[in-house]
């Protein structure tokens, strides 16, 4: 058990053990020295802290800066010395030839160029900037509390990697090994990347669902669509169970020449100039937040999705005006276009479009799917709800649209509004995908999320 004051001469960095100040790695010309690692409280009131309790209801904070106070010497891991007196002192035994290793609690010490280097004041700027940046940032903003314990560098080169611009060049592999030197820790977490703000308010409340398909209904400036319901959660007030055309259950509504024949060819070409690929399922979510992607045996069709120039076209850019009119639920709020292609054989099994994960993330859940068919296909290819004992046959132009969530509970979802591709048994179907979700798709996912 260390205590203030204990020094240990000998420290294991990477899995190399050097002992009496040098250590030679695997960078040949470079040699490390050993800092001397303490045991030590870095705040001056750590005593005040742990007599109020914190080392247990704050430990994450106050374990690595009141480790003594706490008596949590025994518990550090080598691999996350403490400091010396200063984040990346000169070492007293520092000569030349020899390189400093920079301690620090925010992963493996870092090695730094000899003096003389062009790299060296660099890497000592980044040290400094990524110290401070531990300090100010992430160990004072609440939302990287959940990457506090993950914001570490692996790699003793990370310092001098970040300073030779890897974080840019290499980001992917250098946010997730060196995120304090490039200063990304809060995409090690998608609670700190995209926090959730609850002030931010949904695209629905309790009723819109309702009120909006009554609108897509009733509403004069819609009255131009062939809209039929097929399903509705209850009777218009002069229809009965006799009378009614539709049955009684989620909102399930078609519009027919929702798209011109322009529209619907422009589409599949945008489509087929994406290049469409082996479509996956949502897999296992990510501790990013991010999702597997699985290629699936329950979906053998292709997709596409309408980024770019697909997205940025006249003819995706006037649809989307025409969603945005017929819901009235921002366009950002979308994900881009998915475009769908199904030969022969080919289907989606039974579903949900919901995302189970989504509702108190930055996104918000799917609520609301508008689901485009862009031809006419010879035989098979339905849409089919099994729970509603319910197939729409695709159709040149057609929109079909149906719920995800509660209209009471827009944030849970409707089991009922499980559906299924049937599998195509002649000729190719084309369709489109347009998914809406609670919150600010488009901008989440810019920000990463
Ligand atoms: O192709 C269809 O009819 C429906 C496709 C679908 O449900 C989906 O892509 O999520
Ligand atoms: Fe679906």
């Amino acid at each position: 058990r260390y205590g203030v004051g204990d020094a240990l001469d000998t420290i294991t960095v990477n899995g190399k053990t050097c002992s009496n100040g040098i250590c030679v790695d695997q960078f040949d010309h470079w040699q490390t020295v050993p800092m001397t690692w303490k045991c030590r409280d870095l705040r001056d009131d750590c005593t005040l802290r742990a007599v109020r309790g914190l080392c247990q209801t704050d430990s994450l904070y106050t374990h690595p800066h009141c480790p003594v106070a706490c008596g949590v010497c025994h518990n550090r891991t080598r691999e996350i010395p403490f400091e010396t007196s200063a984040p990346f002192s000169s070492h007293p035994r520092n000569r030349q030839g020899l390189v400093e290793v920079a301690g620090s609690r925010f992963g493996v010490p870092q090695l730094i160029p000899e003096r003389g280097s062009d790299d060296r004041q660099g890497v000592l700027d980044r040290m400094q900037d990524a110290h401070e940046y531990w300090e100010d940032v992430v160990m004072e903003e609440d939302r990287y509390q959940p990457v506090r314990t993950l914001c570490r560098n692996e790699y003793e080169l990370c310092a001098l990697w970040a300073a030779r611009g890897e974080c840019t060049n290499n980001e992917r592999f250098m946010k997730k090994s060196c995120p304090v030197v490039c200063y990304t820790c809060e995409t090690l977490h998608v609670d700190a990347l995209c926090p959730f703000d609850p002030n931010i308010p949904n695209a629905w409340q309790r009723g819109d669902l309702n009120r909006m398909f009554k609108r897509i209904v009733h509403d004069p400036t819609l009255a131009h669509y062939q809209t039929t319901v097929l399903s509705r959660p209850d009777y218009e007030p002069n229809d009965t169970v006799e009378t009614a055309s539709y049955q009684i259950g989620p909102w399930v509504v078609i519009i027919d020449d929702f798209l011109n024949e322009t529209e619907t060819s422009t589409l599949i070409a945008l489509g087929a100039d994406q290049g469409y690929e082996r479509s996956t399922d949502v897999g296992e979510i990510l501790e990013d937040g991010s999702y597997e992607d699985d290629e699936s045996e329950t979906r053998t069709s292709t997709n596409a999705w309408c980024y770019n120039e697909c997205d940025d076209h006249e003819v995706t850019q006037i649809i989307w005006e025409r969603m945005t009119f017929l819901t009235q639920i921002p366009p950002e709020n979308s994900e881009s276009l998915q475009m769908l292609r199904y030969e022969p054989g080919q289907f989606y099994a039974v579903h949900h479009d919901y995302i189970e994960n989504d509702w108190n993330r930055a996104v918000g859940s799917r609520i609301l799917t508008v689901f485009l068919y862009l031809n006419d296909v010879e035989e098979g290819g339905a849409t089919n709800f099994p729970e509603l004992e319910l197939a729409v046959q695709p159709k040149r132009g057609r929109a079909l649209l149906w719920p995800s969530v509660l209209d009471q509970y827009p944030h849970k979802k409707d089991d009922r509004t499980e559906h299924e591709a049937q599998v195509v048994t002649k000729g190719i179907k084309y369709g489109a995908n347009a998914w809406f979700h609670q919150r600010d798709y488009q901008g989440s996912t810019q920000n990463g999320c």
